[in-house]
C-alpha cells in the first residue's frame, strides 16, 4: 500500500535550523531532530550545523552504526520535493508569456475579421454577377 510522504523543499527545512526546532536532511529525507539534539553522541552543534543542506557526505563520514541508522527512523518527518523550484526570475517571464499569449489571442480574433470580410465580399460579387446574367 503507497505510503503518504510528506514532501518539503530544501528552503522549507533549512529554516528549521535552531535548538529549539531543528530538521536535518539526510540522502533526501527529513528528520526532525529537535527532541535528540542534547542526546546525540556526536553533539547537538553538528546537528544544527548541518542544517539547510543535505548533509549525506558528512552522515557517512562520521561512520553512523546500523543502529544510529534504526534510531534515526525515529525522527523522520517527510522527504526532499524532488520537484525543482522555480526561479522567481522564470515565474516572472512565465506570467509575461501569458501576458504575450493573451495579446496574441486578441489579434487572433481581429484577424476574423479579414476572412469574414473577404468571404462577404465574394458572396456580394457573385450575387451582382449572378444578376448582371
Ligand atoms: C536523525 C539523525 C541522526 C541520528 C539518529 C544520529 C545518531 C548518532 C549516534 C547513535 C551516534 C553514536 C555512534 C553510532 O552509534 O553510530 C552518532 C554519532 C555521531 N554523529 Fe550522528 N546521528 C544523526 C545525524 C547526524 C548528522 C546529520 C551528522 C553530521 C552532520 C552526525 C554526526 C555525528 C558525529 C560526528 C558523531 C560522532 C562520531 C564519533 O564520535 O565517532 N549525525 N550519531
Amino acid at each position: 500500500m503507497p505510503t503518504l510522504t510528506k514532501l518539503y523543499s530544501m528552503k522549507e527545512a533549512a529554516l528549521h535550523n535552531t535548538p529549539e526546532d531543528c530538521w536535518v536532511v539526510v540522502d533526501g529525507k527529513i528528520y526532525d531532530v529537535t527532541k535528540y539534539l542534547e542526546d546525540h553522541p556526536g553533539g547537538a552543534d553538528v546537528l544544527l550545523e548541518a542544517t539547510g543542506k543535505d548533509a549525506k557526505e558528512e552522515f557517512d563520514d562520521a561512520g553512523h552504526s546500523k543502529s544510529a541508522k534504526e534510531l534515526m527512523q525515529d525522527y523522520f518527518i517527510g522527504e526532499l520535493d524532488p520537484t525543482p523550484e522555480i526561479p522567481e526570475m522564470e515565474v516572472v517571464r512565465k506570467e509575461q508569456d501569458s501576458g504575450f499569449a493573451s495579446k496574441l489571442m486578441d489579434s487572433a480574433v481581429q484577424y476574423w475579421v479579414i476572412p469574414v470580410a473577404a468571404v462577404g465580399i465574394s458572396i456580394v460579387v457573385a450575387i451582382l454577377c449572378a444578376r448582371r446574367k
